[in-house]
């Protein structure tokens, strides 16, 4: 079996267009995953770890290099070359992408945004209501908190909405950028323990944390950004 995902030779840089240089976000990205291992992204701050994770779900366009992904859908595709509509395809049905920030929509209530989130895979609405209870009780978000606006949530009920979202999708890939940053030792080890049940589930997840402490025993394999190399 071919591996999940392969990158090979990523690169990214951007134009810093008022004071008119080129920055190179990552170069020469290397790595193999495949089907249910986890890998964790290290690397100082500013080394590129979002920008990888972000030219896997395309929020940024590769410009160098490919992005071997092995979709259900579309067989090996190259991440860095497909079009905005088999993106968006896998995005809503095979890909998730988790951080600490949620994306509020005005007036949508937690259940709605993680029904919604069901209903774009085109699945019916009487499943959705379902996927979104199981969801939320799953990952412990206070039932009080389902039918009111995540824009007053904190940082961990956010999250716990957030990878709700993203879990109904029963996604093949899941990205996860720092989803604990902003949280306490408490609300870590819940995050920690939803990964070990993802990972039980046989997902395929990339993960960057800042805190090495909070990866150990986690990871299959870590990504060294700054020596490009798998550990
Ligand atoms: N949209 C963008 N426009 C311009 N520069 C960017 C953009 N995104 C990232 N960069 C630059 O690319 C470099 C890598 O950023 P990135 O956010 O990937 O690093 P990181 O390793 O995730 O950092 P941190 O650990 O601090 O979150 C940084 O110098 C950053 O300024």
């Amino acid at each position: 079996m071919p591996p999940l995902l392969e990158v090979k030779g990523l690169g990214k840089s951007f134009t810093i267009h008022h004071l008119n240089k080129i920055m190179q976000a990552v170069q020469n990205i290397e790595f193999t995953l495949n089907e249910g291992e986890f890998i964790g992204i290290v690397g100082k701050s500013g080394s590129g770890k979002s920008t990888v994770l972000k030219s896997i779900y395309r929020t940024y366009l590769p410009e160098k290099g490919e992005v071997l992904y092995r979709s259900d859908k579309f067989g090996i595709v190259d991440l860095a070359q497909l079009s905005e509509r088999e993106v968006l395809y896998l995005r809503k049905h095979e890909i998730g992408y988790v951080s600490q920030f949620l994306n509020v929509m005005p007036r949508t209530t937690a259940r709605e945004l993680v029904e919604q989130s069901v209903i774009e895979m085109g699945k019916p609405e009487e499943e959705a209501r379902q996927a979104a209870i199981d969801a939320l009780s799953h990952f412990e978000l206070d039932p009080e908190l389902w039918d009111s606006y995540p824009n007053t949530f904190s940082g961990g009920q956010k999250l716990r909405l957030n990878i709700a979202c993203a879990i109904v999708k029963n996604p093949r890939l899941l990205l996860l950028d720092e989803p604990t940053a902003s949280l306490d030792d408490a609300s870590k080890l819940k995050v920690r323990e939803v990964i070990e049940r993802l990972k039980a589930d046989g997902t395929t997840l990339i993960g960057i944390f800042h805190d090495l402490e909070f990866m150990d025993g986690l990871c299959d394999k870590v990504y060294d950004l700054q020596e490009k190399t798998l550990v």
